[in-house]
Formats: C-alpha cells, structure tokens, sequence
C-alpha cells in the first residue's frame, strides 16, 4: 500500500516586489497545496486599525488592540480572501494607505506574536503541506521548513512591476516610478531595521535573483527544488 507523501512546508521571503505572491501562488497550485499570504494578515490588521480609529504611529494603542480583531486567511491559492472581524478586507488592504502604515504596525512585537503564532497554526493545519510566504517565515515563524528561497530583484525591477500593478486598467495614469521605487526602498528599510523579526535571508534560505527571470522561470525553479527535496526525503 502507498502512504501518503508528508506534508512540505515551503517558506518564501524577500523585500516587496521580488515575486513572491505569484510565485507562491502559482507554486502551491502547481503542487496541490496551501498558500498564506502573511503580508495580508499585517494589511488586515492594518486595515482594522486604521478603520477603527487606532493611531498606528503609537505603538502603545497598536499593541493595546492588537488581540482584537479576528484575522481569517483563505488558504486556497486560487482564491486566498482575508476577512478582519469578519468582514472581507481582500480589496481594501490594498490600498495606498494600508500600504503607508503596514511597517509602522507591523514592527509593534504584540503584533507580531499574535499572527505569528496564527500562521504557525495553519502551517499546521495544511494537510499536503503549505507556501507560506512573507518576511520573517524562514527565520522566525516556520525554522523547520522543508525548503527556505529568498526572492531578490534590483529596485528598479520592483518599481516597475508594482507601477505596472498600480496602473489604471485604461492605462491612462502614468505611474510615477521614481515615487513607486523610493516609497517602496522606504518600507524596505522599515522592515529590515525594525527590532522584532527584521526581513533577513535565512542562513540555509537559497536565494534566488528574479530580476532577469519570467515569472514562469521562477515559478518553475521553485517546483524543481521542492520536488528535490521531496525525493530526497
Ligand atoms: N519574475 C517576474 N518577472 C516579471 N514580473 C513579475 C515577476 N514576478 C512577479 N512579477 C509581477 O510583479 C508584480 C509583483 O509581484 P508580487 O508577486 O506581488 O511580489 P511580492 O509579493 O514580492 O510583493 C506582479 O504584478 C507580478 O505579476
Ligand atoms: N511576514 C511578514 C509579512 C509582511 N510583513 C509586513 O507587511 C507588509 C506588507 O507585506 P506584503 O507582502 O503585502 O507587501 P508587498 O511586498 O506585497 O507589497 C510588509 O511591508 C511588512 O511590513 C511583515 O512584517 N512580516
């Protein structure tokens, strides 16, 4: 009789724009297993805040409320919703200011200890196994992943594909790419230079450049260690 393979825990970190939303998306799908998305449990929370009037620059009130709304991630990469206090916050913690605000709340350690152990629940919970990617998983929430990739890109590569993102679908407005590329090296060095769970590469993280990569080339890459891992397990 066959047994079922183990479950594999991926984690999959990197600075924003590197790739890791839709290569883990893709991933996951490729492989038939969980997605968590842990930069939209600190949007949500973020979102959360700012709608109920939390002053997200004192990391006091950030802390006092931190255990209060109840953060729920859609773990199916086809379509991984996220509802805050129950009410569906997939849309709106995309926006420019959740976007402003999401470093200054995600540095709060209450902040951090709460979703941390949330994802380390899920991880649990994935039956196949799970990609979980973020900023801190191969460091701090999941050590004992079966596979660590730190996605890199030069600035100027994530610049434009956010301002390809950011992009009316008329095409009309013009992204401001040089404002895209300092806003977002600015909530790199936020995320790198805070004290609790910096973004760093974990010591046995493979890092993979995508600046000169398809998305398809990535995604493929991944797939290929993953199923290394597996026959060698
Ligand atoms: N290797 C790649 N080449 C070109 N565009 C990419 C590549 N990887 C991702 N993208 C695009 O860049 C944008 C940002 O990707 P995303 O996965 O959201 O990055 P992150 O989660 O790291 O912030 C998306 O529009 C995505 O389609
Ligand atoms: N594991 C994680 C994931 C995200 N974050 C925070 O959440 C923010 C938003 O993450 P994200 O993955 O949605 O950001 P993008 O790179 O997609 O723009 C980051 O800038 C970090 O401040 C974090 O601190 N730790």
């Amino acid at each position: 009789m066959q047994t079922a393979p183990a479950p594999v825990i991926v984690a999959i970190d990197g600075p924003s724009g590197t790739g890791k939303s839709s290569t883990s998306r893709a991933v996951a799908t490729a492989l038939g297993l969980s997605y968590l998305d842990t930069g939209a449990q600190y949007r949500a929370i973020t979102w959360w805040m700012l709608t109920n009037d939390v002053d997200v620059n004192d990391p006091a009130a950030v802390a006092a409320a931190a255990h209060k709304p109840a953060i729920v991630s859609g773990t199916n990469p086809a379509a991984p919703g996220i509802t805050a206090d129950g009410v569906d916050a997939t849309g709106p913690i995309r926006t420019q200011e959740v976007t402003a605000a999401v470093s200054a709340v995600s540095a709060v350690p209450e902040i951090r200890a709460q979703l941390t152990e949330l994802q380390r629940r899920i991880a649990v919970e994935a039956e196949t196994g799970i990609v979980v990617e973020g900023r801190d998983i191969g460091t701090t929430v999941l050590p004992d992943a079966d596979l660590k990739v730190f996605l890199t890109a030069s600035p100027e590569a994530r610049a434009a594909r956010r301002s390809g993102e950011l992009r009316g679908a008329d095409g009309a407005a013009k992204p401001d790419l040089a404002g895209t590329q300092a806003a977002l090296l600015q909530r790199d060095s936020a995320d790198s230079s805070r004290t609790t769970s910096p973004l760093r590469q974990a010591g046995d993280a493979l890092e993979v450049d995508t600046t000169e990569l398809t998305l398809e080339q990535v995604v493929e890459c991944v797939v290929t260690l993953i199923r290394e891992k597996q026959q060698a397990g």
